[in-house]
């Protein structure tokens, strides 16, 4: 199979899809690896690293789109992109659709066969293309809400871990997935009083006997939040609700009660956003205050950090794209539900259930494709 891989094209978006490693992988498999000169230069992969690799370079986009039968990628596809994609090829991305009807739309029109990062799943219940994103942005969040604290950049000037005599910055995690317990950790390390709120009791004694004497868990009731609340000086929000919009657990007119200058960092605001102040950013303006409050709700957190980002995200990658390029689409998602999970469009139909139901478009089960 021919695999392209294009440069990103969305705006402050550093990653590639392929690496070079995943790129040697697929050769050894008998594939062709075609990559756009400088697709992988934001991640400090030039096209040396990849044709050593065993790839090939080529000069646009165009010639990337045509050339192959499947195209890898990070973001979802953009309005350009999408004009290039054809019947019968395979996009394997994230795509992010229940907010997005027009991409919706034209996936449905290109007749390609779609397959999203973030809605293949796995045996235990998780996403493990969303994973490593996640783990980046939960270890991201602490580091940027320092950044924010300080008091240039509009924060209340406390350092996380103190110093002898005075005591070390409060640090709230609602929700602790795997956004909330790397943040956690992270935010610990640095050496603040950090307490993580859940709603699952199975999670929060997880977290408490792997964590318990690294940070504080609490269950996540309204009282026990305004608790935390007003003593916080970083508050991070990492809750879930699985193809939902996020819930709103924090309202402006909590911020009176709040310390001047505490500053939210809202991982989930892919979702919508747990604040009901948040609106979403971009690395190139990340930050805002509201009453006195502050605000970092940037959606690709990942791309700050491309490199690392960009190799995580290809260690997870790889083997389901190896299964397709060996296999076929068809081939590899009757062999693994949980890769047919990812697979949101094909031929012209949605095959994605929460999406149908969120944009109102009629949608097929994936399995009557098979
Ligand atoms: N901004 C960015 O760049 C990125 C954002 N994300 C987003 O971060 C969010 C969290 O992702 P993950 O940690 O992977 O999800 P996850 O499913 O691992 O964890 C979510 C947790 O939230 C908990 N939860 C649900 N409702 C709650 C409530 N009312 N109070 C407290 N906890 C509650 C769940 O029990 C669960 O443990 C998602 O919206 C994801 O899309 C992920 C990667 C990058
Ligand atoms: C998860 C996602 O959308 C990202 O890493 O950008
Ligand atoms: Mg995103």
């Amino acid at each position: 199979m021919k695999i392209g891989c294009p440069t990103e094209i969305k705006p402050q978006e550093f990653r590639v899809g392929v690496t070079p490693n995943a790129a040697q992988e697929a050769v050894q498999h008998g594939h062709e690896v075609l990559i756009q000169s400088g697709a992988g230069i934001g991640a400090g992969f030039s096209d040396e690293d990849y044709t050593a690799a065993g790839a090939k370079i080529l000069g646009t986009a165009k010639e990337v789109f045509e050339a192959a039968d499947m195209i890898v990628k990070v973001k979802e596809p953009q309005a350009g992109e999408r004009k290039m994609l054809r019947e019968g090829q395979i996009l394997f991305t994230y795509l992010h659709l229940a907010p997005d009807p027009d991409q919706t739309h034209d996936l449905i029109a290109s007749g390609a066969t779609c397959i999203a990062y973030e809605t293949v799943t796995d045996r235990t219940g998780g996403l493990p293309l969303l994973a490593p994103m996640s783990e980046v942005a939960g270890r991201l969040a602490p580091q940027v809400g320092a950044y924010t604290l300080q008091k240039a950049n509009g924060g209340r000037g406390v350092l996380m871990g103190g110093v002898p005599g005075v005591g070390p910055a409060k640090v709230l995690v609602i929700g602790g997935g795997v956004v909330g317990v790397h943040a956690a950790r992270i935010a610990a390390g640095m050496g603040a009083d950090v307490t993580v709120l859940d709603r699952s009791l199975p999670r929060l004694r997880y977290l408490d006997d792997v964590f318990g004497g690294t940070f504080s868990t609490g269950y996540s009731s309204a009282g026990l939040l305004q608790e935390h609340l007003v003593q916080a000086d970083m508050v991070i929000g990492a809750v879930l609700i699985p193809g939902a919009a996020a819930p709103k657990l924090v309202t402006r007119a909590q911020f009176a009660d709040m310390k001047p200058g505490a500053v939210l960092v809202d991982v989930a605001i892919d979702q919508g956003g747990c604040f009901e102040t948040s609106k979403a950013t971009t690395h190139a303006d990340p930050i805002y205050e509201v009453d006195g409050i502050m605000h970092y709700c940037v959606a690709n957190m990942p791309g700050a950090v491309a490199r690392t980002s960009t190799i995580a995200l290809g260690n997870a990658t790889m083997p389901f794209m190896l299964a397709l390029a060996d296999k076929g689409w068809r081939k590899a998602c009757a062999e693994d539900a949980h890769l047919l999970a990812g697979l949101n469009v094909h031929a012209g139909q949605l095959t994605y259930k929460a999406v149908g139901e969120a944009l109102g478009i009629d949608w097929v089960h994936p399995e009557s494709l098979l």
